[in-house]
């Protein structure tokens, strides 16, 4: 269970947003640009500090814990590989971090990588990648932290891969994904094909919210 309330200020912009998501539920925050979806995230990233409100998952107050700390991964709009890991070592840096063994990080690795249908790129650097493939292993680096919260920002906005492959990737993924997401996208439809929940923002406010189906 996720319960926050965003609040941060930038110079002529305020956000002022609830959102609450019980586990397995998807929130898509829609909006036009400059609404506030890619301040709500870092906010619950812990990557930009709030200046007030809340934000508890599963009871246990996140406000106070880094951003490295909280069971949270982000993927953004750039992937954000490290270049000078293979694609394997990318994926494995994340468990590695919350303490498994290079062997087991690796293990898992692998295993994320089968499931975003990359298993041949093990030894592949990131320049070599295409778009749409660096954004499947930033996928994958993210789930394989096993995240309690998955932020994906702006996921069919890349263009890499056709809009109806990508979701079709995502809806996969997110079906199986036991934790909450919150996900960004420009255009409400959009969200009817990957969230349970919109909430349309508008100037840092959330203008109206809908159940696009049960979770
Ligand atoms: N690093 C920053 N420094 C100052 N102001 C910023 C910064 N990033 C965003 N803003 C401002 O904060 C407001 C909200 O921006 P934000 O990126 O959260 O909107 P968004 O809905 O995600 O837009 P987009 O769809 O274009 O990414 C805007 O007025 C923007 O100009």
């Amino acid at each position: 269970m996720m319960d926050a309330h965003l609040v941060a200020a930038r110079p002529g912009f305020r956000l002022d947003v609830r959102v609450t998501a019980r586990a397995g539920e998807v929130v898509a925050l829609a909006g036009p640009g400059g609404a506030g979806k890619t301040t709500a995230l870092r906010v619950l990233a812990g990557v930009d500090p709030p200046c007030g409100g809340h934000f508890t998952l599963d009871g246990v107050p996140m406000d106070a814990w880094p951003a490295g700390r909280r069971p949270v991964a982000m993927v953004t709009p750039d992937p954000l590989l490290f270049p000078h890991l293979t694609v394997l070592e990318n994926v494995a840096f994340g468990p590695r971090c919350h303490g498994a063994s290079r062997a087991a990080a690796r293990r898992c690795a692998a295993v994320w990588l089968e499931q975003v249908g990359l298993p041949e790129h093990h030894h592949t650097r990131p320049r070599d990648l295409t778009p749409g493939q660096s954004h499947r292993v930033a996928l994958a680096r993210a789930l394989a932290v096993r995240p309690r919260l998955l932020l994906l920002d702006g996921p069919l906005t890349d263009g890499a891969l056709p809009r109806p492959r990508t979701r079709s990737v995502l809806r996969h993924h997110l079906a199986a994904f036991p934790g909450v997401c919150v996900l960004t996208v420009t255009d409400p439809a959009d969200a009817a094909s990957l969230a349970t929940r919109t909430l349309l923002l508008h100037d840092g406010a959330c203008l109206r919210e809908e159940t696009v189906r049960p979770s």
